[in-house]
């Protein structure tokens, strides 16, 4: 792995980042010539995303207090040496020393400096350098109001490092925040842009690389960061491809799918449809009797085993020849309504990998039985949305306003492998390891697009089981990545409202093709 694939993979706090670069600083590399290497690396990007022959020239640069309008600062100076036509705006008189220094060149310069926002407003690209990762507190009064005026301005804002006023870590909004169309994250991914919090403020986000030694960054977060992005390269290794020349289906994994109901049969499908996606060698599902037909005719290749119903139509239970021992997962959830406890119950009991969705979840929840999860020989995976995922632990607070850590805390307490969908899913495991998927498209925010991914996985984790692999967690992994990756996909070729989730289905083996195709 290349050093641009292996620093694409983390995912860093505030605090992580102080730790790495104090260690550059410790070991001689003077502040001041770090500032002038990252901001002329920003300066080059936004000279190539905005040539001065593609607008007006028109730049307006907000400068906080610290580092972050020091680099704002570096940044206006060499715009206006390439004939930008550069507006400074200073919104604090007190600045750290580095800071005040390139204030001071700036000036004598005689780049333009501004005493109101209004005086930007002829700006057509705002440079946002208000703050950093050094944010400490609420952003209030009448800050809090100049950041709202622009946001109502229709301006290109870029944000160096993070849009100011998110939290670094959450990626919640101290007090207001800045919308940026582009946020130039510098050194390392800061973990709150990858949180669903700051999405509406992050626009287009890229990574600045400007070369911390890889030793300084295993020294603080280890050979295997605790935290991780998702990336192609991560997803290639882990995927079960290629496949072994000589095989047989029962040696590609054996799903059993038990899910529908007569009110949800949908669901039953669409779940059979991301089963198939993930190419497992034999799939087979467990449905109400009255659905057996209509499973048939959508997934001819699929065992279909029809089960006793409730009044209802719920399944009331399995029949009596199916051994659950004999597959190599379970899924179980999609539609099979809160009727299904027993059918619950009973495959909690057996000892195969278990993969809980939907009302899977919500039976659990009512059962209250989570804290004997850990008591499982075997493997869970339960894919919550952030509504399961409060039902399933009411203990843990602030799901939304810190995703990351009720992950984490949940998987520590069921010993289960959690995923909390969402626009930015993220998944632990019970070593406080987390991942999060770093792309994915609203398109996916519809009915049924979660039932697809629970087949996905069943159908990984089933193949993951047959070939005796020690680590399934990474196929829970890059199954998130693969269902976010297909409704990218499909929604550039059908729209944001054109991705239903039969049609996401349609979209899977897309992904690895445009992916992967030199290798496959
Ligand atoms: N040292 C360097 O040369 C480098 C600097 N970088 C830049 O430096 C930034 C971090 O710099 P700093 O640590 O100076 O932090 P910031 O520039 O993010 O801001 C910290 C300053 O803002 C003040 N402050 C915090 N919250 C406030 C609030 N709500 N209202 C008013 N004032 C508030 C603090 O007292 C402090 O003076 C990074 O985000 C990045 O832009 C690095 O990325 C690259 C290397
Ligand atoms: N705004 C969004 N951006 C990206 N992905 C989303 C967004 N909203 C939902 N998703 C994804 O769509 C899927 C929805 O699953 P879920 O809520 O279980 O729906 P359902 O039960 O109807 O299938 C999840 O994988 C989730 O991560
Ligand atoms: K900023």
């Amino acid at each position: 792995m290349n050093r641009n694939q292996k620093i694409q993979q983390i995912a860093v706090t505030a605090a992580q980042m102080r730790e790495i670069e104090g260690r550059i600083f410790a070991a001689g590399m003077p502040v001041a010539a770090l500032m002038e290497k990252v901001a002329g690396l920003i300066s080059h990007r936004i000279k190539s995303l905005f040539p001065i022959s593609s607008f007006s020239g028109k730049v307006g640069v907000l400068v906080g207090p610290g580092h972050n309008g020091g680099d704002a600062l570096v940044v206006a100076r060499e715009l206006h040496f390439s004939g930008y036509q550069v507006k400074i705006y200073r919104v604090f008189p007190k600045l750290k020393e580095l800071t005040a220094q390139h204030d001071l060149y700036a000036q004598s310069l005689g780049i333009c400096y501004v005493n109101e926002l209004a005086d930007l407003e002829d700006c057509e690209l705002i440079i946002d350098g208000l703050f950093g990762f050094g944010l400490e507190r609420e952003i209030k009064d009448d800050l809090a109001a100049k950041i709202n005026q622009l946001n109502q301005w229709c301006k290109t804002v870029v944000s160096i490092d993070l849009p100011s006023g998110l939290h670094t870590d959450s990626g919640e909004v101290l007090g207001t925040a800045i919308k940026a169309n582009y946020t130039l994250c510098l050194g390392l991914w800061k973990l709150g842009l990858l949180q669903d919090l700051a999405l509406e403020y992050v626009g287009k986000a890229e990574l600045i690389d400007f070369e911390i030694p890889l030793t300084d960054i295993t020294a603080i977060l280890g050979e295997m960061p605790l935290i991780q992005r998702v990336t192609k390269e991560f997803v290639q290794q882990h995927l079960p491809l290629p496949r072994p020349a000589v095989t047989h289906k029962y040696k590609q994994g054996h799903l059993l799918l038990i899910c529908g109901s007569r009110k949800y049969s949908g669901g039953a499908i669409l779940t059979g449809l991301g089963a198939r996606g993930s190419g497992v060698g034999m799939l087979s599902i467990a449905v109400p009797e009255s659905l057996k037909p209509l499973l048939v005719s959508h997934l001819p290749e699929a065992l279909i085993i029809g089960c006793e119903e409730t009044e209802n139509g719920a399944i009331a239970s399995l029949p009596d020849a199916v051994d659950l021992g004999g597959y190599d997962a379970i899924a179980c959830g999609p539609g099979i309504t809160t009727e299904a406890t027993n059918i619950l119950e009973g495959i909690l009991a057996n000892n195969k990998p278990v993969i809980l969705d939907a009302d899977g979840l919500n039976i659990l929840a009512q059962l209250g039985t989570i804290s004997t999860l850990k008591n499982r020989q075997e493997i869970t995976v339960l894919t919550p949305h952030a509504g399961e995922f409060k039902r399933l632990f009411p203990d843990i607070e602030n799901v939304q306003q810190s995703r990351v850590e009720a992950v984490k805390k949940a998987a520590e307490l069921t010993q289960a492998i959690v995923l909390l969908k969402g626009a930015r899913t993220a998944i632990a495991n019970a070593t406080s390891k987390v991942w999060i998927v770093p792309e994915s498209t609203p398109a996916l925010a519809r009915g049924g697009s979660g039932d697809v991914l629970t087949g996905l996985i069943g159908g990984l984790l089933a193949q993951g089981v047959a070939a005796n692999i020690n680590s399934l967690v990474e196929r829970v992994v890059i199954a998130a990545w693969w269902h976010a990756q297909a409704g990218i996909l499909a929604a550039k070729e059908r729209t944001e409202l054109g991705v239903d989730a039969f049609t996401l289905t349609q979209f899977l083996s897309s992904v690895l093709l445009h992916h992967f195709s030199s290798s496959l």
